[in-house]
């Protein structure tokens, strides 16, 4: 920090290092002249002459600026007071020891112009101590004028040398003077700058104490740019990272968007589309408002359409049958014939084997045959050797003669035999092509047969084909009608009697009901007998349907799969079972193992028709919950818990989506997991003894499946629920004979029923107050009776005269059902916006 500063003083660290280099001009003089300058002060004689030898060119110098021997008087007389003092110790001591020479006077030497030290230096070689060291020595005798003689030019050697000196001290002392002078001036200059730099290392040191200030709340501020660069850096990164996410997003989001605008556009299409149908459909509910009557006609007509088409499938099924049978016969011909060709190709291959065989006969023949004719010529030859050789003995020859003769024997047996082979081998030929022509003549037959055949398969698909669009198509209208006509659907199920009634003569098991053969009612009404007083009197009903005891229960769940398949479209949809206790409801929603129900069927259905759809891009996601209303509580049938004392509430919101608290909902995802769960929830079920039904439901049972689909292409969602009910069996108690729990039971599953009816009553006949809330059934099936679903009501109703009266009482029951408007069944679609 001193070196610093020191070097920032001009002129200061110059004079003080001594180097003599520029600024330090006025220091350097005295440097150059210091050692001269120190030499005489202090110095005792012999030091003096040794410096005086040594300083020799110094006194050169010193005399180059006063000049040579010539100034040196006027020299003396500007010595100052002190150097003048000293030369006159000086002079009296050197006349002290040269008394002598004081002998001479002055005077004598005084004009002559003195010899200067250099001179005499010069001349004589001698040295300042040689000087001052000579010695005279006077032999005895010498007369003091020789010796005083002597003694001048010694004086005057040495008071050249006293002069020299004393110049070369006045010179110092005028250097020291001067350096003195100088030294204060440089003192003072250095105090000055001293005082200066002290100023100015105070002006520094705030000034550096402030810069310090400055830095240090720079560094802070660079500390915390540091930081805030780190934390911006790192908000840099994380952004690009944000930034590199954004921009998949937006890749991501342009693709949605592309999408979505083609789906926009697709779906504007569709709009137009559909707003174009909804025109046509607006139309069309206009033509159908207006033409309700002409489509009612339709529909009879339809029905007779139906019943032609009906006709012409028994015709057909009668022609198929035919067919069938002709296709058998044909088929057992052609069986035949394959029988008779394949025996026939059997014999052609043997008759091939024995031609084969005869040919190689033949050929053994014909060899045998060549063999013998060589053998006769060469016997021949042999023969004429003889004969020529004219000495052979005639015994050979004899025998030649017989060799020959048995030899042409055998040849003509051998020529009888191939000639009779080649007989049987033209009639084996002419077989084998008979038989040939024979199986050409079949095989045509066969191909003939085969496309009669096939085309009356063709003929007979085709007739099943029309009779099945036919009745798609009755179907179809059958829903627009009730769609638009905005009723309950009624279907009556009759059960066939039962075993027990057919065998137990208690039982009355004559058929108290009739259904039409013909005519508009046909599949539609039916009619009861019932007693009144000595005679009997029949009422007519007309329901959605009627299924006749015959039904089975595929049958039945064809009736209704599209009105499931419309739960799957985001509709609600209802379908209970009423009628009296051993009527069939059980049988019907539920079945058995052998013939399941309405409700097994119904989730094959939904699983089936959702995992085809699954190929358009919808996923389903199902629950499925199952309660029973005992005694007028709620009752989770699915619930693990033994003792399951919870109570269960009904409440609808303003969508009139129903929920139960507390109540178990599963997920489910296949037909058997819900098959597990009904098996369950049976086992749960409050059932018992009857004197109509040993197996008799105490309880209304529901089974709920909520299904929510979206659709992953058009992100389009549905919501739809199916609610399938079986209801406890109406029973008149006192022919039931109950008491006791089965009486308590009896009463509320009466109570409950009479709620419905008066809810149904109500909505009959439109009342202002419909009260839903008397009874917790009624209360349930609110958004079912008086909301936007779709609902069915199963009648069940047993065959038989001794029931007559309770079914009676239920198609009266029927009738106000299927009168009672609910609204316009509504779908809950949420399409994506635009
Ligand atoms: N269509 C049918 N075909 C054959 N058997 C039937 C039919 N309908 C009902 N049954 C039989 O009749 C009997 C009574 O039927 P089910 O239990 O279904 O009557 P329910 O109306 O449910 O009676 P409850 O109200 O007492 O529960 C059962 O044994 C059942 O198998």
């Amino acid at each position: 920090m001193d070196g610093r500063r020191a070097s920032r003083i001009p002129g200061i660290g110059a004079g003080a290092a001594g180097n003599g280099t520029a600024g330090g001009t006025a220091g350097v003089k005295p440097l150059e002249n210091s050692r001269v300058a120190n030499v005489p002060a202090g110095l005792d004689r012999k030091r003096k002459a040794e410096s005086s030898s040594d300083a020799a060119p110094d006194a050169k110098r010193a005399t180059f600026s006063v000049g040579p021997g010539i100034s040196r008087p006027s020299r003396s007389n500007t010595t100052t007071g002190a150097a003048a003092g000293r030369a006159t110790s000086l002079q009296q001591a050197t006349s002290a020891r040269t008394a002598p020479s004081q002998l001479h006077p002055v005077s004598e030497l005084g004009p002559v112009a003195e010899e200067t030290w250099e001179d005499i230096r010069e001349r004589t070689g001698q040295s300042a101590d040689d000087v001052l060291n000579k010695k005279l020595s006077f032999p005895k005798g010498t007369k003091p004028e020789r010796k005083v003689e002597a003694f001048v030019p010694m004086v005057k050697e040495l008071k050249a040398l006293g002069r020299h000196l004393s110049h070369i001290c006045e010179r110092q002392e005028l250097d020291i003077e001067q350096w003195k002078a100088h030294s204060t001036q440089v003192t003072r200059q250095a105090e000055e700058n001293e005082r200066q730099w002290n100023i100015k290392q105070e002006e520094v040191d705030k000034q550096l104490k402030q810069i310090n200030e400055l830095l240090e709340l720079q560094v802070q501020a660079n500390n915390a740019l540091q930081d805030r660069l780190i934390e911006k850096e790192a908000a840099c990164v994380a952004k690009e990272g944000e930034n590199v996410a954004v921009r998949l997003e937006l890749t991501r989001a342009n693709e949605d968007l592309a999408r979505a605008n083609k789906s926009i556009d697709e779906l504007t299409e569709k709009i137009k589309v559909m707003e174009q149908s909804a025109k046509d459909d607006h139309r069309y509910m206009g033509t159908l408002q207006t033409y309700n009557t002409s489509l009612q006609a339709d529909l009879t007509a339809e029905k007779a359409r139906r019943d032609e088409l009906q006709r012409t499938k028994d015709d057909l099924q009668g022609h198929a049958a035919e067919l069938g049978g002709r296709v058998r016969s044909l088929e057992q011909q052609l069986s035949l014939e394959r029988d008779q060709v394949t025996k026939l190709r059997e014999e052609r291959e043997t008759s091939a084997r024995d031609l084969a065989v005869m040919r190689a006969d033949l050929e053994d023949m014909r060899l045998q045959r060549e063999r013998a004719k060589t053998d006769a010529t060469q016997a021949k030859e042999d023969l004429e050797r003889v004969r020529a050789a004219g000495g052979k003995s005639l015994e050979t020859l004899e025998a030649l003669s017989n060799d020959k003769a048995t030899m042409e024997t055998q040849l003509a047996m051998q020529q009888k035999l191939i000639s009779s082979m080649r007989e049987e081998l033209a009639a084996a030929k002419e077989g084998r092509a008979m038989s040939d022509a024979l199986a050409e003549t079949r095989g045509t037959q066969i191909t003939e047969l085969k496309v009669q055949i096939e085309s009356l398969q063709a003929a007979l698909a085709d007739s099943e084909r029309r009779v099945y669009e036919g009745e798609l198509i009755r179907r179809k209208l059958h829903n627009i009608i009730q769609d638009l006509k905005g009723n309950i659907r009624v279907y009556c199920r009759v059960r066939p009697v039962s075993t027990s009634e057919a065998s137990d003569a208690s039982h009355d098991s004559e058929m108290a009901l009739d259904f039409p053969t013909a005519g508009d009612l046909l599949g539609r009404g039916l009619s009861v007998t019932v007693p009144f007083g000595q005679s009997t009197q029949k009422h007519n009903f007309a329901f959605d349907r009627v299924f006749s005891p015959g039904t089975t229960q595929e049958n039945i769940f064809d009736e209704l799969s599209e009105l499931v398949q419309s739960a799957l479209d985001g509709h609600k949809v209802c379908i209970f079972a009423y009628g009296q206790t051993g009527s069939g409801k059980t049988f019907t929603m539920l079945g058995n193992r052998e013939q399941p129900g309405v409700i097994p069927r119904a989730m094959q259905q939904i699983f089936q028709s959702g995992q085809k759809l699954a190929s358009q891009g919808w996923q389903f996601n199902m629950q499925a919950s199952m309660l029973e209303i005992y005694n007028e509580d709620i009752r989770d049938l699915l619930s693990r818990r033994k003792d399951d004392n919870k109570k269960h509430q009904v409440a609808h919101d303003a969508n009139g989506v129903t929920t139960v608290n507390d109540l178990t909902v599963v997920d489910v995802n296949k037909p058997e997991a819900v098959e597990q769960l009904l098996a369950q929830a049976m086992e749960k079920r409050s059932v018992g003894f009857t004197a109509l039904n040993e197996q008799s439901s105490r309880s209304h049972m529901v089974f709920t499946m909520r299904i929510e689909g979206h659709n992953t292409s058009t992100d389009v969602k549905v919501s739809g629920v199916l609610n399938l009910i079986d209801l406890a069996g109406s029973e008149r108690v006192k022919e039931s004979g109950a008491t006791g729990q089965r009486l308590k039971e009896a009463q509320a599953i009466n109570k409950s029923l009479s709620a419905l009816g008066d809810v149904i009553m109500a909505l009959a006949n439109k009342q202002e107050h419909v009260p839903f809330r008397n009874s917790k059934l009624t209360y349930l099936l609110q958004p079912c009776l008086g909301g936007d679903s779709k609902t069915l009501m199963f009648l069940n109703v047993a065959p038989t005269r001794e029931f007559a009266s309770e079914s009676l009482c239920s198609l009266r029951f029927g009738s106000k059902v299927n009168a009672c408007e609910i609204n316009v069944p509504k779908k809950n679609v949420v399409v994506p916006r635009a």
